[in-house]
């Protein structure tokens, strides 16, 4: 099992997330109790992408973050570089291309797309794990049409210090042992734990998004602040 290490060598966390891929889905739902699927309905809702619309769904994994904004009629084009997910997605779907989801392998900080090729981009539990995110949230503005919007998805830290110590422990301590207990191994969710500890917090993330070139930054806590959201707009 390979483990990727807080520098994020892409090597290194493509390989992670191949390995992991079979199980990802389900660990997903156990771990976060089930409050992902209310995270992935507030991106779509922040996304508001429409009939005719294309987006980029980049660290798209599985394409289970993608599948939601094909419901009012938008084109997505999924993205990763972890072909094990992508694999697993395809298999899923039977084919690489169904339902207004298509699958690309790529890499966040060299998008293989046209410059303002996207209505909307967004990024669900992805930014963590890309080793320059000034340089992918630059990418998602590149590929992003003048008018188009952006929506982060990404763990955060909640405001309140006494819960957050709480929080902390479940991550540092519970997580990686609960994970252990259903896929036989520890390492990759050690990192998910260690690599939400070090992530910025919210305004920090709005001042990276804004550097990037994005306007009308803005975010809302979910689930206390457990998740939170980002969105930006490409204004020129
Ligand atoms: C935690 S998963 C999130 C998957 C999906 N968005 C979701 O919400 O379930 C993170 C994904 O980011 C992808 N990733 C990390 N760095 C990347 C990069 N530089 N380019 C493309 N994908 C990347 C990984 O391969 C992995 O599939």
């Amino acid at each position: 099992m390979t483990r990727a290490e807080l520098d994020k060598n892409p090597g290194d966390v493509a390989a992670m997330f191949d390995d992991i891929a079979a199980r990802y889905d389900l660990v997903n739902d156990v771990l976060s109790l089930g409050q992902d699927r209310l995270w992935r309905r507030a991106v779509v809702n922040a996304v508001e992408a429409y009939s005719g619309e294309l987006v980029l769904d980049l660290a798209a994994g599985t394409g289970t973050s993608s599948e939601s904004f094909t419901a009012r009629g938008a084109r997505v084009v999924a993205c990763d570089f972890s072909l094990g997910m992508l694999r697993v997605g395809a298999r899923r779907r039977g084919g690489a291309s169904r339902r207004g989801v298509t699958l690309v392998a790529g890499d966040a900080l060299r998008l293989p797309f046209a410059d303002e090729t996207f209505d909307a981009v967004t990024i669900s539990f992805g930014l963590r794990n890309v080793a320059d995110t000034a340089q992918a949230l630059r990418e998602l503005r590149r590929v992003t049409k003048v008018g188009g919007r952006l929506v982060v998805c990404e763990f955060s830290h909640i405001p309140v210090a006494a819960v957050d110590q709480v929080y902390n422990r479940y991550l540092m301590a519970a997580l990686p042992v609960i994970a252990r207990r259903i896929t036989g191994e520890s390492a990759a969710y050690e990192y998910l734990s260690e690599s939400i500890a070090e992530w910025p917090d919210q305004a920090a993330l709005a001042r990276l998004v804004q550097d990037a070139g994005w306007s009308r930054v803005a975010w809302r806590n979910l689930t206390l602040g457990v998740v939170a959201l980002h969105r930006g707009v490409r204004t020129a």
